[in-house]
């Protein structure tokens, strides 16, 4: 059976000694970037950052190198991209990391996006693979998908980079920790479910509920009315929610935490590595801590009824769902990253 060797600089210890100074790395980025192993700010940023990094890449050649940190490598260049807004932040916090710790960017952005999941409760480990060398082409303009593009245009970009729609769904479960800072600048931090700080599967019911509010300045590009107060909708989610090609596995999630978790991880396992050699890599996912569970069932947030949901896979009913108890709240703003 494989034991554990001590690591030297830390508590820590490894089944492969080629993974020590990733928990040197743990340590840093836990404490010192997600404020105490936070699901906040940095966390969701962490996650969304590895994904705008990923996917510049095409199966068809022509584009970027896939996960191979070009976001920072070529920050000067791709962090001015529109899709990229705000990403500067993150970005600017996992250089310097990766920096003194002597890690490629490509490895950092991938390593902090596995940690950010395992920080929110109710989530999967995700691997880690280690080893990306430095990036060395620049991703051009318009390998994202934007919110206000149609199904097909989304649907187009992301089987271009090699995901089918199921997959692009499976990795839409991480907008269930997320938050919009710049899609309205009045309203920073608008998250887009009851829940930002918890893995769970209330993105997939919320983006399914009638929508009443605008938020803040009104309605900006990409953005769709939304079901509660605080909260935001993008019209993206919105239209895969409802789209016959992608919402029977939208609504599949729905009341499946355990079926959203294996197929994000899945779907993260092969974005992580787009571009890359798998056999140059190295399995340090024993570094990826072991998330908290979450004890809540899926619910409709308080003050909604059953039929508030706009069910829209034809297939299946919709699940009957308990309601949260007490009035209907109005949604908080993730805190900005101290
Ligand atoms: C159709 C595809 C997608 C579109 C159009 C989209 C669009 C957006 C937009 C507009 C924001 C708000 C950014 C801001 O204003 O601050 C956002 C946030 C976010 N997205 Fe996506 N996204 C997509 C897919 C994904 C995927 C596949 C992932 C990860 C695997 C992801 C992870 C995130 C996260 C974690 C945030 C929150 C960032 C934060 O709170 O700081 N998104 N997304
Ligand atoms: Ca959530």
């Amino acid at each position: 059976t494989p034991v554990k060797t001590a690591c030297p600089n830390s508590k820590h210890s490894a089944f492969n000694a080629a993974c020590c100074s990733w928990f040197d790395v743990l340590d840093d980025l836990q404490a010192n970037l997600f404020d105490d192993a936070d699901c906040g700010e940095d966390a969701h940023s962490a996650l969304r950052i590895a994904f705008h990094d990923a996917i510049g890449f095409s199966t068809k050649g022509g584009k970027g190198g896939g996960a191979d940190g070009s976001m920072i490598f070529f920050g000067d260049e791709e962090l001015a991209f529109d899709a990229n807004n705000g990403l500067d932040e993150i970005a600017g916090g996992l250089q310097p990391l990766a920096d003194a710790h002597g890690k490629t960017y490509g490895d950092i952005i991938q390593f902090s996006a596995a940690v950010a999941v395992a920080n929110c409760a109710g989530s999967t480990r995700l691997q880690f693979l280690a080893g990306r060398p430095n990036a060395t082409v620049h991703t051009p303009d318009g390998t994202l998908p934007n919110p206000f593009d149609n199904v097909d245009t989304i649907l187009a970009r992301m089987a271009d980079a090699g995901f089918s729609p199921d997959e692009l769904i499976a990795l839409l479960a991480s907008h269930t920790i997320a938050a919009a800072d710049k899609v309205d600048v009045t309203i920073p931090g608008t998250p887009f479910d009851s829940t930002p700080a918890v893995f769970d599967t209330q993105i997939f019911i919320e983006v399914l509920l009638n929508a009443i509010h605008t938020p803040g300045a009104g309605l900006q590009k990409g953005e769709v009315k939304a079901p509660l107060a605080g909260l935001m909708r993008l019209q993206s989610d919105f239209a895969l929610a409802r789209d016959s090609r992608t919402a029977c596995t939208w609504q599949s999630f729905v009341n499946n935490p355990k079926s959203m978790n294996t197929k994000f991880a899945a779907a993260m396992a092969k974005l992580a590595v787009l571009g890359q050699n798998v056999k140059h890599l190295t399995d340090c996912s024993e570094v990826i801590p072991t998330p908290a569970a979450n004890h809540v069932p899926p619910f409709l947030p308080a003050g909604k009824h059953q039929s508030d949901i706009a069910p829209a896979c034809a297939a299946t009913p919709f699940p009957s769902l308990p309601i949260q108890p007490g009035p209907q709240q109005s949604i908080a703003p993730v805190p900005p990253a101290s």
